[in-house]
């Protein structure tokens, strides 16, 4: 007889869109996805404006009516009742706003860019170690059963192997009349905003993803970057901060007979869209290229439901295509997307993604894992530090008070 399921009991830190997101997908029943040995909870959420913003958050997300809502972060972590806390704050935030709960004893899924730069991941890292904690960055691509079935494809030597990965990430946002008093988190430097923290990422992701995570990790390397950048300049903006594209080239150091060296380009723009036409997703934003063949996956990179398989010789010598869809399981969250842009609706009756991470993030505490092996502190590590060199080329860098370790700050 399989055995009941066990309760993870979260608290989410903030309470702005992909919070809203998040904590409506935590609370869909995990059967329907096929999960029967994991219940998720709300147990408490916190704003940093008021207890009554934390208390409609509560009730806008249908959380059970005993959570718990606090007007502080800092009274939030205190609370006994809380597993793990998701934090759903700005770039910027990320840092400080996670050291508090690490400090206070608490395990900690952190919003994606993990932080502001390699040095404060490690920081973050060094404190869950020494503390026994869990920590993961909530890269939510990453646990799809798409980028599962990628990964096992590449591992399969099905392609032979992959010696390229092209990766876009863009969208076209318009940020001059759509930002301009220069404060929204996609440009504010105060915020660490700009493409390659919020959407280079996922550019990022699926080039480590294909060439480093499917890697022995006894095997792997730290990559190679090299870099261009176009630094934002519109309106309220200090023009030196925020990238508006960032063109990035790597090279994957593997051994002769692991296929040598492999590359991987990543670029991300918040002027030009990987999907020319909104919703069509008829051009794949990446290719995962080996000698007999590739996969192309379809926008957006970072909530991916639809792919190809090419074969080029197939076993009568002629190409094989295959399609493959891995749709959301239902019965959805009903909240479509909310970061205002429109650019991502889920599907009425589908969920929007985030429950995979989320099973993952509880898995790893019920089994007493610090780290998911999915994306380990290593490699979140090693892709903060491909940013920070990405930085370095562009010239970008952000304003001191957010690149600091010094903790706390008054942001
Ligand atoms: N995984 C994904 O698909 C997505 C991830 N994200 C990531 O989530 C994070 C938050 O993004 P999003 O929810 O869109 O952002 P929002 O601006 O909608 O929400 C951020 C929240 O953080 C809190 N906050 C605390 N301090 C500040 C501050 N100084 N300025 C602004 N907000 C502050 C506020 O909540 P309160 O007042 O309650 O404290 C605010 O509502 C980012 O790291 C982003 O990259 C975003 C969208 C999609
Ligand atoms: O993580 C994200 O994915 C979706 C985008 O719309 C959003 O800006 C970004 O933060």
């Amino acid at each position: 007889m399989s055995s009941p399921p066990q309760t993870i009991r979260w608290g989410i830190l903030a309470t702005g869109g992909i919070a809203q997101t998040f904590t409506r997908d935590l609370l869909v029943d995990p059967s329907t996805r096929g999960v029967h040995n994991i219940k998720h909870t709300v147990v408490a959420a916190s704003s940093s404006s008021s207890t009554s913003r934390a208390q409609d958050f509560l009730e806008e997300v249908g959380a059970p009516s005993d959570a718990k809502a606090y007007g502080s972060y800092e009274e939030f972590v205190k609370d006994p009742n809380i597993d793990i806390v998701y934090v759903a704050t700005p770039h910027s935030h990320h840092y400080q706003n996670a050291r508090l709960c690490l400090e206070a004893g608490k395990n900690v899924l952190c919003e994606k860019a993990f932080t502001v730069n390699a040095a404060q991941a490690r920081k973050l890292v060094d404190i869950a170690k020494t503390k026994n904690l869990f920590l993961m960055e909530a890269v939510w691509t990453r646990y799809f059963p798409l980028s599962i079935w990628v990964r096992e494809t590449i591992t399969s030597g099905k392609l032979g192997p992959i010696a390229r990965v092209t990766a876009d990430n863009s969208m076209a946002l318009n940020p001059e009349q759509n930002f301009p008093d220069g404060k929204h988190r996609m440009v504010n430097p105060d915020l660490a905003g700009g493409a390659l923290l919020d959407l280079g990422i996922y550019s990022l992701t699926w080039l480590f993803q294909s060439l480093y995570t499917t890697q022995d990790p006894k095997e792997r390397q730290k990559p190679v970057v090299q870099a261009i950048q176009k630094i934002y300049t519109g309106p309220n903006v200090d023009g030196r901060s925020s990238d508006e594209h960032s063109s990035i080239v790597i090279s994957f150091p593997r051994s002769k007979d692991a296929g040598g060296d492999a590359h991987g380009i990543a670029t991300t723009s918040l002027v030009v869209a990987t999907d020319p036409v909104p919703g069509e997703h008829s051009i794949p934003s990446i290719r995962i290229q080996g000698p007999r063949g590739e996969i192309q996956v379809f926008p957006p990179a970072f909530r991916p439901t639809r792919a190809k398989l090419i074969i080029s010789n197939g076993p009568d010598g002629k190409p094989v295509v295959e399609d493959k869809t891995f749709p959301q399981p239902g019965p959805g969250s009903g909240s479509g997307w909310t970061n205002g842009f429109g650019s991502d609706r889920n599907a009425e009756g589908e969920g929007h993604g985030m429950f995979w991470e989320a099973d993952e993030a509880a898995r790893c505490i019920l089994s007493g894992q610090q780290e998911s092996a999915t994306l380990s502190w290593d490699e979140s590590i090693i892709i903060m530090e491909t940013m920070d060199k990405v930085r370095e080329y562009g010239g970008s860098r952000f304003p001191e008070k957010i690149e600091t370790l010094d903790f706390p700050v008054a942001l």
